[in-house]
């Protein structure tokens, strides 16, 4: 182990990458942290990359690795299919999601990719658009009690919990109500992992299990235990799914009723679990356990990423009135004046400026601000090589703040995804959703979903700039010390 850390430094120092001052043994950890705490951590790195350029290199205790804000190396690191495995960051997931598609690597993870790349066909995603549009509603539905227009919202737990009830009913055919029940049991766990899990990721005592059991043995039994109530959940939920599909698929070839009815008559939608159900590797059908691992990604993948963009984006719309005034037109024009008009594929496909209006929170706030890989192998990566064993992490928040990609990078500006400049967006300076083969597997999803809650929400309020402004904060996801704040009054129309 030494000898490959000795290597691995010396290619990062061959390849000519420079980093702050290192000390014997500890490397650059107490340079670094002293007078730093999680809040600084996003300055930071943009000082480190203001002294050092930016490519840097970065020694923890005894682990050797590089961040990079480089472009044309993200794009190298990104594009090439052996620099696909993940680093030591997203350990503390794999409690809560095994190695679901998020986490595995190798064979296991190009499978998966290959099966689960279809549940999120157009078909799939339309059928989709009607739980968003039905859970918006709810979420605004329940706003009118503070939309006087002087109430100070933190926007963060309210769209969590309509991602929440969101990715529960696509990714599982299961409606929590977690916007109307708030203390359900599985809603109330998946709250208190991701924040637990979020203060372990800047925590130095709570990153490891054998010292956060030692001195937070009460915050580690309340993660277990929370964790456990999840895994129970998903295991009901698949094992139920998995007897009504073939109980359905019984019945069809008895012709007595059809798969599409469910007990109450109605139209039975497809889960992403369905699909799951159905596939298979090599002839054999995914066990339980296979399935729970990819539907427990999606419903972790698949909220606090929604909730952060939604968020921030509505925040944006707040403090940008014009970009508001604009984003509201486009909205009346689509949908008319009608505010309980529901939102189809169509009407969301017909909101081009707001797409451009999330594509420009997602480039200043980006829900995935650094992506992190581990080589396997050595390998050259845009003319420079790294050693098998090197940790890599890439600053893609920094990235997309990067003037030499965007003129005057702290303004929002919504024009720059116009149809005249988007072409001219470096698609590796701009990487919200990655990029290359392990880029986000719901993309599309996500877009629908966040065009559908801030369409419904612009169509029912004026979002107005109240409350502290953001302090953003690394917590696994990008979040925020001060809340996600803004106030709301009705629009009447
Ligand atoms: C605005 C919302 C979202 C953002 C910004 C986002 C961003 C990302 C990013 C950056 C990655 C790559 C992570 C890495 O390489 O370590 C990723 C992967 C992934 N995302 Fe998303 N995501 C969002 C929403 C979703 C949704 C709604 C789902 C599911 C319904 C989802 C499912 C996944 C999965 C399964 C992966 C792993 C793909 C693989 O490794 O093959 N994401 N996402």
């Amino acid at each position: 182990d030494y000898l490959s850390t000795r290597r691995q430094k010396k290619m990062i120092d061959a390849a000519g990458i420079k980093g702050p001052i290192e000390l014997p043994l500890l490397g650059n950890a107490p340079v670094l942290m002293m007078g730093e705490s999680a809040k600084t951590m996003l300055s930071l790195v943009s000082r480190i990359i203001a002294k050092h350029g930016k490519n840097i290199k970065l020694t923890m205790l005894h682990e050797y690795g590089f961040i990079t804000a480089d472009v044309r190396m993200i794009e190298a690191i990104l594009s090439s299919q052996q620099t696909i495995k993940k680093n030591s960051l997203y350990n503390l997931l794999q409690y809560w999601l095994g190695n679901g598609l998020l986490l595995s690597t190798g064979k296991k993870w190009f499978r998966r990719r290959k099966i689960i790349t279809p549940t999120f066909h157009f078909k799939i995603l339309e059928e989709f658009v009607e739980v968003f549009d039905q859970q918006s509603a709810v979420m605004v539905e329940k706003l009118y009690d503070r939309a006087d227009g002087k109430t100070v919202i933190n926007m963060f737990p309210v769209a969590c919990l309509a991602a929440l009830d969101i990715i529960a009913e696509t990714s599982m055919g299961v409606k929590i109500n977690a916007q109307n029940e708030p203390n359900f049991p599985y809603v109330q766990a998946v709250k208190t992992v991701s924040n637990l899990m979020a203060e372990r990721f800047m925590s130095p005592l709570q990153r490891y299990d054998q010292t956060m059991r030692i001195f937070f043995p009460r915050l580690f039994r309340k993660l277990n235990q929370n964790i456990k109530v999840m895994h129970d959940f998903t295991d009901k939920v698949i094992a139920e799914r998995r007897d009504t599909l073939e109980k359905a698929m019984k019945e069809s070839t008895q012709n007595t009723a059809s798969a599409d009815d469910n007990d109450v008559g109605c139209k039975r939608r497809m889960a992403l679990l369905d699909v799951l159900l159905q596939s298979t590797v090599d002839g054999q059908p995914l066990s339980n356990q296979d399935i729970r691992e990819e539907v427990d990604t999606f419903m972790f993948e698949g909220h606090d990423t929604t909730t952060s963009a939604i968020s921030y984006t509505l925040y944006l719309l707040a403090r940008h009135p014009e970009v508001q005034a604009r984003a509201f037109q486009e909205a009346v024009d689509v949908f008319g004046a009608d505010k309980a008009k529901p939102s189809t594929m169509r009407d969301l496909g017909e909101l081009k400026y707001l797409e451009c209006v999330i594509k420009e929170a997602l480039r200043l706030f980006p829900p995935v601000p650094i992506i992190g890989r581990h080589l396997t192998e050595d390998v050259t990566l845009n003319g420079k090589n790294f050693a098998a064993g090197t940790n890599i992490i890439l600053l893609i928040y920094n990235a997309q703040r990067d003037p030499d990609f965007f003129p005057e990078p702290e303004k929002f500006d919504p024009d720059r995804f116009s149809p005249e400049n988007n072409s001219k967006i470096d698609v590796f300076a701009y990487a919200p959703f990655s990029a290359g083969p392990r880029n986000c597997i719901g993309q599309k999803f996500a877009m629908l979903e966040m065009k559908s809650t801030i369409s419904k929400m612009l169509r029912h309020f004026e979002i107005l700039p109240l409350g502290e402004p953001v302090q953003p904060i690394m917590n696994l996801i990008l979040r925020s010390t001060t809340g996600i704040n803004i106030g709301l009054k009705p629009r009447i129309y």
